[in-house]
């Protein structure tokens, strides 16, 4: 399956720069197991003026008229973090970290998710959100859409109502978008899923 980057946001950087920041993102067939195909972001994490285009991408789907009005960004542990906080600096809102069980004191708000490899569940300190803030929920992979689906969970348990969750990637054929069924879906690229044979 080839990697979808031309009908995706990452397309305001002008066709070159959206493969370049494609070809920044490590593909490792077999990590952690069989049959994954591993999408390591740190290349491009490293890389400063790709995060930067990257957080750009991001910030767009936000302003103007057509963008989501955005209070402030939530972003998952681990990955979330590294472009949600970047992000929510650009917008100039705050960000909430949602983080993995037991790392937050209490009290706690939490929601138990399955993903790709395994299972989790996130926590947000109770009180974190306003009542009726606009959240953007931030996440670098959306595969099964267990993660995301659990963070939207909590937010929304939480009183903020999410305006969008957005994702640096897409994995096709994994159901993530169709688990986000409610919530507007936005990704910069798409990239095959699992490979089928
Ligand atoms: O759509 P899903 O099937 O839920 O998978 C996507 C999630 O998996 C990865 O995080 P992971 O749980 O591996 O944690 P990490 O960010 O701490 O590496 C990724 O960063 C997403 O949060
Ligand atoms: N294939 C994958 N690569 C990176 N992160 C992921 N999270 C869930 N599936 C993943």
């Amino acid at each position: 399956m080839t990697d979808d980057i031309s009908l995706v946001a990452l397309r305001g950087l002008g066709p070159q720069r959206a493969t370049e920041i494609r070809s920044l993102i490590r593909d490792v067939p077999g990590y952690p197991h069989e049959p994954i195909v591993f999408r390591d972001i740190t290349p491009l994490l490293a890389d400063g003026p790709a995060l930067a285009d990257v957080v750009e991408a991001f910030a767009r789907l936000c302003e103007g008229d057509d963008g989501h009005g955005v209070d402030v960004v939530a972003g998952m542990e681990a990955r979330g973090f590294l472009l949600g906080a970047p992000l929510a600096m650009r917008l100039g809102v705050g960000f909430v970290p949602l983080r993995k069980a037991g790392k937050l004191p209490p009290p706690v708000d939490r929601v138990s998710y399955d993903l790709e490899y395994g299972s989790a569940a996130l926590e947000l300190r109770s009180g974190t959100i306003r009542a009726g803030a606009r959240v953007l929920v931030v996440d670098d992979v959306l595969a099964t859409g267990g993660t995301a689906a659990a963070a939207v969970e909590l937010v929304e348990r939480c009183g903020g109502h999410v305006v969008a969750a957005a994702f640096l990637m897409e994995l096709d054929g994994l159901g993530g978008r169709a688990r986000l069924a409610g919530t507007a879906v936005e990704t910069l690229l798409r990239v095959g899923g699992r490979p089928t044979s």
